[in-house]
C-alpha cells in the first residue's frame, strides 16, 4: 500500500468540500451517478468502435445502502480506471485557473454560485464523508484492479484490488446526520430515491436499488418539451454541464427529413470562471441514435458560442465518427449553421420579449458574443441585433436600433469612443464637443471591442465611427467665431518640434475644455491595439498621431502670442512637449519619458510660483 499526497489546488478544494461551502449536499449522490453514466457511455464507445473487449449486455448503476454500517455505496461495470488514471484523476485537478478559483471560494465563503462554475464532482462526497473508498479495474485491462481511500485530509492511500471486478465502485462512509446543517440521512432507502428521481431520472442507463429501478431512463431531448418539466430540463442542465445553478435558457430543435437530428441546448445562468481561459471546456455532447458519441464537440458551435451547453443527437452519422471527420462533414455544417441561427434568434427573443433575463444574459457572456462580429461575417448582423453597448446617454446599455433612434438631425454615423474603462472613456478629451453638443457616444471597454469595430463598418448603412480617429465634421455652433490671429506659424513650430511624437499639428472644433488631444487616421492602428501588441511581447509598427489644438483654450491662445513675440524662446519648445504630454495623459495613455515630463512640469511650477 502507498501513501500519495493530493496536488495543492486539490488538497484545498477538498477542504472546502469537508468544511462545506455549500449547502446542498443531497447533489454528491448526482455526482456519483453522472461520473457512472460518463463511465458507461465510455464503455459501450470503447467496445463498439474501438473494439476493446467488454460485456455490454447489462451496463447498469447499482446504488446500495447499509443503514447499520452507515454506508452508501454506488456501482457501475462501464470503462473503470487503471491505477495511474486514479492518481491522475482523482488526486489532481489539471483545469487552468483552478488556484484564483480556489483563492475566490475561500474569501467568498459559502458562496454556491461560484463552485457551482467549478463543478466539484467526485470530490463533493467529502460533503457527507468521513471516508470515501473507491474500488476500479479499467476494461480491457489484464490484472487486477486498484483500491483508492482517503479522508480527504491531505493525502490517500492506493494498494492492488486483486477480485475487483470491471468498473468502478465507490462506497461513501457517512458522517452522522445533522439535519439542521442539510446533512440527511443518506443510508435510508427513501432519500435515496427521492434524490435519483429528482437528480438523476433522465440517465439512460437503469439505476437500481435491490429489485427496484430508480429512474424513468427517458432520453430528455427525444421528448416533446410539453411533457418535460423545467425541472427534469434543469437537472439534466446539470448533469451535462456539471453546473449548480439553473440554466437561463432551453433550446429545443429537431430536423426531420433526409437529415435527421435533435439538439437540446442551454444557455447558462452564469459564466464559467474559464470562459476567456484558452483551454476551457467546451462544445457540445454528440451522440448517434442516443449513443454518446463524444464530450466537447467543437464543431458543432463556432468558439463564440462556447458558452453554450447541450447535446446533439444526429441519426444518420456512423459510430465510428471522429473528430477529424467531423470538421470535414456536410452535415455537421449543416447543423452547425442552424444552431448558430437558433441561439442568435433565441437571444433576440430574450430580447425582446424578456429583458432581465437578456441583461443577465448579455452581462456574463457579451464579451464572448462579440467575438462572433470578427470571426463570423455570415451572422455579424444578426450579432450585432442583438448586442448593447454602454452609452453616454444613460447609465443603461442600449441597441444599436436604439441609438439609431435617437441620433440628432443631420448625424449619419454612430459614434463611439473606445477606453479601458467607462470613466476614462467619458473623461476623455476626445468627448468635450460630443458632450457639450448633446451627441451620444457609445462607451466600448472591452479589449475585443478594439478589435471588432474594425472588422464592422457599418451596420444598416451608418458608419460606426471612433471619435478618436479622423477628423470630425461636427456642425460647429459658434463656427463664426473663429478665433483671432493666425496660427499658421505656431503650428508649423510645434510640427517640427515635436516631430519624433506627432506627424501632424492641427487646429480643431472637438475640445472645449482642453487645450489639445491627439486623434489618429482612420486607418491607423488604435493606440489600445497598440498596447495589447506589446502585452503580447510583439512590437507593433510605430503609428504617429495627429495633435489637435484647441484655439480658444488660453493654454493654446498664450503660446501662439508667446510664438509670435518671439519665435526663438527657450522655453517654448519645453511647452510643446508639457502640451504632448498632457494630451497623452488626458487619454490614459503612457509617457514614453515620464521622469523627464515630471521634471519640465516641476521646473515650470516652480517658476510661477517664483515669479
Ligand atoms: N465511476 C467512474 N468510472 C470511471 N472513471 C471515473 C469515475 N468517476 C470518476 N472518474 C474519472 O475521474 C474524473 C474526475 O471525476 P470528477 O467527478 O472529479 O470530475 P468531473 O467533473 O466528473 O470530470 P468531467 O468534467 O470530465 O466529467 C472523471 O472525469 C473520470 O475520468
Amino acid at each position: 500500500m502507498e501513501t500519495l499526497e493530493f496536488q495543492a489546488e486539490a488538497r484545498q478544494l477538498l477542504q472546502l468540500m469537508i468544511h462545506s461551502i455549500y449547502s446542498n449536499k443531497d447533489i454528491f449522490l448526482r455526482e456519483l451517478i453522472s461520473n457512472a453514466s460518463d463511465a458507461l457511455d465510455k464503455l459501450r464507445l470503447a467496445v463498439l468502435r474501438d473494439g476493446v473487449e467488454g460485456d455490454l449486455s447489462d451496463l447498469r448503476i447499482e446504488i446500495e445502502v447499509d443503514p447499520a454500517a452507515r454506508t452508501l455505496t454506488v456501482r457501475d461495470n462501464g470503462i473503470g480506471m487503471t491505477r495511474d488514471e486514479v492518481v491522475e484523476l482523482i488526486g489532481t485537478i489539471a483545469r487552468s485557473g483552478t488556484a484564483e478559483l480556489i483563492k475566490k471560494l475561500a474569501d467568498a465563503k459559502g458562496d454556491a454560485e461560484l463552485i457551482g462554475q467549478f463543478g466539484v464532482g467526485f470530490y463533493s462526497t467529502f460533503m457527507v464523508a468521513d471516508t470515501v473508498t473507491l474500488v476500479t479495474r479499467k476494461a480491457g485491462t489484464e490484472g487486477h484492479g486498484t483500491r483508492w481511500e482517503s479522508a480527504g485530509e491531505g493525502t490517500y492511500t492506493i494498494d492492488d484490488a486483486p477480485d475487483a471486478p470491471v468498473g468502478t465502485t465507490v462506497t461513501v462512509r457517512l458522517r452522522p446526520k445533522d439535519e439542521e446543517d442539510a446533512l440527511f440521512d443518506y443510508a435510508a432507502e427513501p432519500k435515496v430515491r427521492e434524490i435519483v428521481k429528482r437528480y438523476s431520472d433522465f440517465i439512460a442507463f437503469p439505476i437500481r436499488m435491490g429489485d427496484e429501478t430508480l429512474n424513468s431512463m427517458k432520453a430528455l431531448w427525444a421528448r416533446p418539451r410539453s411533457e418535460v418539466s423545467d425541472d427534469e430540463y434543469h437537472q439534466f442542465y446539470k448533469h451535462i454541464s456539471h453546473d449548480w445553478a439553473d440554466p437561463l435558457e432551453i433550446v429545443n430543435l429537431k430536423a426531420e427529413g433526409t437529415f435527421e437530428y435533435e439538439a437540446l441546448l442551454f444557455i447558462p445562468s452564469t459564466a464559467p470562471f474559464d470562459l476567456f481561459h484558452r483551454d476551457s471546456a467546451r462544445g457540445l455532447q454528440l451522440y448517434v441514435k442516443r449513443v454518446f458519441i463524444m464530450d466537447d464537440s467543437r464543431e458543432l458551435l463556432p468558439e463564440y458560442l462556447r458558452f453554450v451547453k447541450g447535446v446533439v443527437d444526429a441519426a444518420d452519422l456512423s459510430l465510428n465518427v471522429s473528430r477529424e471527420i467531423l470538421q470535414q462533414d456536410r452535415q455537421i455544417q449543416l447543423i452547425r449553421r442552424r444552431l448558430v441561427k437558433k441561439v442568435l434568434s433565441t437571444i433576440k427573443d430574450l430580447q425582446q420579449n424578456q429583458p432581465e433575463k437578456y441583461a443577465t444574459f448579455w452581462r456574463e457572456f457579451g464579451r464572448a458574443l462579440k467575438e462572433g462580429l470578427l470571426n463570423d461575417t455570415d451572422n455579424q448582423k444578426a450579432i450585432l441585433d442583438v448586442a448593447s453597448f454602454a452609452s453616454t446617454a444613460g447609465p443603461e446599455p442600449t441597441t444599436l436600433a436604439d441609438y439609431v433612434g435617437r441620433m440628432k438631425e443631420g448625424q449619419d454615423a454612430v459614434y463611439y469612443l473606445t477606453g479601458d474603462s467607462r470613466a476614462q472613456v467619458e473623461n476623455s478629451p476626445h468627448m468635450e464637443a460630443f458632450r457639450a453638443q448633446g451627441y451620444e457616444v457609445l462607451i466600448l471597454t472591452d479589449p475585443v471591442d478594439e478589435i471588432w469595430v474594425d472588422a464592422v463598418p457599418d451596420h444598416d448603412g451608418r458608419k460606426l465611427q471612433s471619435i478618436a480617429r479622423g477628423s470630425v465634421d461636427l456642425p460647429t455652433p459658434d463656427a463664426e467665431q473663429e478665433p483671432e490671429g493666425d496660427f499658421a506659424p505656431l503650428l508649423g513650430f510645434l510640427k517640427e518640434t515635436l516631430q519624433e511624437q506627432v506627424k501632424e499639428v492641427r487646429l480643431t472644433h472637438r475640445l472645449t475644455t482642453s487645450p489639445a488631444c491627439l486623434v489618429g487616421d482612420a486607418d491607423d492602428l488604435p493606440p489600445a491595439l497598440e498596447k495589447m501588441y506589446r502585452a503580447m511581447g510583439q512590437e507593433p509598427p510605430r503609428v504617429k498621431r495627429i495633435l489637435e489644438l484647441n484655439p480658444h483654450h488660453p493654454l493654446v491662445e498664450g503660446l501662439r502670442a508667446a510664438h509670435e513675440r518671439q519665435a526663438d524662446d527657450p522655453g517654448l519648445p519645453d511647452t510643446a512637449e508639457l502640451l504632448y504630454g498632457t494630451a497623452l495623459l488626458a487619454e490614459g495613455g503612457d509617457l514614453e519619458d515620464p521622469a523627464r515630463f515630471a521634471k519640465l512640469l516641476a521646473d515650470r511650477l516652480a517658476r510661477t510660483l517664483g515669479g
